[in-house]
């Protein structure tokens, strides 16, 4: 099976499969210029908190090549480069404020600058640490489905939400890949994913990721859930996440607290996978975490077609967050992680 990647760089062109034109058409758009992915991220063309920030990893090496050298070709010294670059580094860290691996990304990739005293090797420095983030990625995700798959209900049935597959990430995903993992070690359950309205990542996205994996998994809609769950078709819901508070408050896609909801009040497990460059523990929890709110057309209308009358009024937050006492387990790829979280998500980053 070709494994899916959405993110390419060619020879100083980054290439994206095209989010938004999937499962109809695969398109790939070429961008040159920094600002291009920016928009790029912010129309999520590519979406998914790790492939945001391996784009913003190399959305950084296109604006350090712009800012290297002045309109002669001459390198600046290294103080104007780094303002110059910094400034960059603050519109791509701008695009979507949710998904921390974004700010992440942007800030290892701005300490690698500062360390590297040759700007004439600067561009070649700071590729090597982009290509070095999107190879440990897909690492990660595989190292997530190892230690999660003992969690996926052989016989049973698992519900997920939104994407989380490859399309999300480098390569593997991360709760799809943990889905999937369990799957390839031979064992077979029920899956379903939900369409995950406005943007329909679940429809689009999940479903034909699962048709290339040979899974078999069935489309809901989204509040087709609870009866699932009431009536005892799902043994486990497993999502992915977008910031992790050092609490294990976590937000995710829109509708992941009302699936957390139900699955404890129908006695389901509730897990998370979210590789440690999603876990932000500078802040206590979910309380600090800023939900992104998206444009109301993106309710009221899909791909330009009216969904709704025109001029009624949308509110869009694109997450929200589940409190930690709904969550039962939070994989990475350093283990699986227990409540009482704020220890072991320290000790899954290496802490104390
Ligand atoms: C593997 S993280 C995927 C994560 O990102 C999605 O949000 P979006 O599609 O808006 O980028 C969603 O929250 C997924 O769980």
């Amino acid at each position: 099976m070709n494994e899916i990647r959405p993110i390419h760089w060619d020879d100083g062109i980054l290439k994206l499969l095209d989010q938004t034109r999937l499962p109809v058409e695969q398109v790939v758009v070429e961008l040159d210029d920094y600002r291009g992915a920016v928009t790029a991220i912010r129309d999520m063309q590519v979406r998914g908190a790790p492939a945001i920030g391996v784009t913003a990893a190399y959305a950084v090496v296109m604006a350090a090549k712009e800012v290297a050298t002045d309109d002669k070709g001459t390198f600046l010294d290294k103080g104007n480069f780094l303002v110059g670059l910094q400034e960059a580094a603050q519109a791509i860290s701008a695009a979507r404020p949710t998904a921390v691996n974004l700010q992440w990304a942007v800030r290892r990739m701005l300490e690698v600058a500062e360390s590297e005293p040759d700007l004439s090797n600067m561009v070649n420095r700071l590729l090597g640490e982009a290509k070095l983030i999107q190879e440990e990625d897909e690492e990660i995700n595989r190292r997530m489905g190892d230690f999660g798959k003992s969690l996926m209900p052989d016989g049973g049935s698992v519900l997920t939400h939104c994407n989380t597959g490859a399309l999300a990430t480098s390569a593997f995903g991360t709760a799809l890949g943990v889905i999937r993992a369990g799957w390839e070690t031979g064992m077979r359950f029920k899956v379903f994913n939900t369409e995950t309205r406005p943007f329909l990542q679940g429809a689009r996205l999940t479903a034909w990721e699962f048709q290339q994996l040979g899974i078999p998994a069935t489309l809901i809609v989204d509040s087709a859930a609870g009866i699932l769950m009431r009536q005892g078709d799902v043994s486990c819901v497993i999502t992915g996440a977008d910031r992790v508070a050092a609490n294990g408050d976590t937000a995710n896609k829109i509708g992941t607290y009302s699936l957390a909801v139900l699955a404890k009040e129908n006695g389901i497990p509730f897990y998370v996978a979210a590789p440690t460059s999603t876990v932000d523990l500078s802040i206590p929890s979910g309380d600090e975490i800023q939900i992104e709110e998206r444009a109301g057309s993106e309710v009221t209308h899909f791909q330009g077609a009216p969904t709704a009358p025109v001029g009624v009024e949308a509110f869009n937050p694109a997450f929200d967050v589940t409190p930690h006492r709904y969550i039962s387990a939070i994989v990475t790829e350093n283990g699986v992680v227990r409540a009482p979280f704020v220890e072991g998500l320290k000790l899954a980053l290496g802490g104390p």
